[in-house]
């Protein structure tokens, strides 16, 4: 297991973004090797696991300082630590959601986001019969409360969940409250400042692209 620290100011390495979405694919099927109690994998496994090439992992993770060693690969359990580092995920990061509706709270009840040291630290809504309620052990404050929260119990990151027209609004307050970075599901583009780094997760246009890959493969 990697070690769990804070977030830390140390320099991350510089990675292009299609290259960082491909760490994370293999460190999702790295620790499903490593519990199906295998040792080790070469590229050409890795690779096939996330539908890569053997020399596009080999590049990526000798991007990272780790290199395979011929005819025995890379050792499961140290590529995760290594993994995990580069991606702050041996780190635990705190987090808040706001807008407690139907995907709001399906993502308070998604397990998955502790396993990669994301802590959920609490959830806002407006609406007064989200207000008080505890989902999945997470406590949905009033939306007023963000800022003295926030002042009391410092998070880097948030997941927004509300609708679009009250994203902004939301996105500034967050951002005033020394978030550094946001996920966003609402179907709107956020002008924040540069240093806030934003994912915007728009199940709509996905699916739109996927369309549009299967009309152009006709
Ligand atoms: N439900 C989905 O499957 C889905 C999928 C992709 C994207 N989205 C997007 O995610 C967002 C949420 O979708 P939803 O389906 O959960 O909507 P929803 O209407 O069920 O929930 C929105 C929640 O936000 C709260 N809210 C509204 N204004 C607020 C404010 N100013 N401060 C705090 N809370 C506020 C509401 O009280 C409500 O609980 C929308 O932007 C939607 O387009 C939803």
């Amino acid at each position: 297991m990697p070690d769990r620290s804070t977030p830390s100011d140390d320099k991350p390495i510089d990675l292009p973004q299609p290259a960082v979405g491909r760490l994370s694919l293999y460190y999702r099927e790295l620790h499903r090797l490593l519990e199906s109690q295998q040792g080790g994998v070469n590229s050409q496994q890795l690779g096939k696991l996330v539908n890569v090439s053997p020399a596009v992992v080999r590049r990526d993770l000798s991007a990272l300082g780790t290199i395979g060693r011929r005819g025995v690969g890379y050792d499961i359990a140290r590529l995760i630590e290594r993994i995990g580092d580069v991606l702050g995920s041996g780190m635990q990061w705190k987090v808040v959601l706001v807008g407690v509706g139907s995907l709001g709270d399906a993502l308070l009840r998604y397990r998955g986001f502790e396993r990669l040291g994301f802590q959920l630290s609490a959830a806002f809504d407006n609406a007064a019969n989200r207000i008080g309620s505890t989902i999945a052990g997470v406590r949905v404050l009033d939306a007023a409360l963000i800022e003295s929260f926030l002042a009391a119990e410092p998070a880097e990151l948030a997941i927004l969940a509300v609708p679009a027209e009250f994203a902004a609004d939301i996105a500034d307050r967050l951002v005033g409250c020394k978030i550094n970075g946001i996920l966003n599901f609402a179907p709107t583009t956020l002008k924040l400042p540069p240093k806030v780094a934003v994912v915007n997760v728009d199940l709509a246009s996905e699916l739109q692209r996927l369309a549009f890959a299967i009309q152009t493969q006709k």
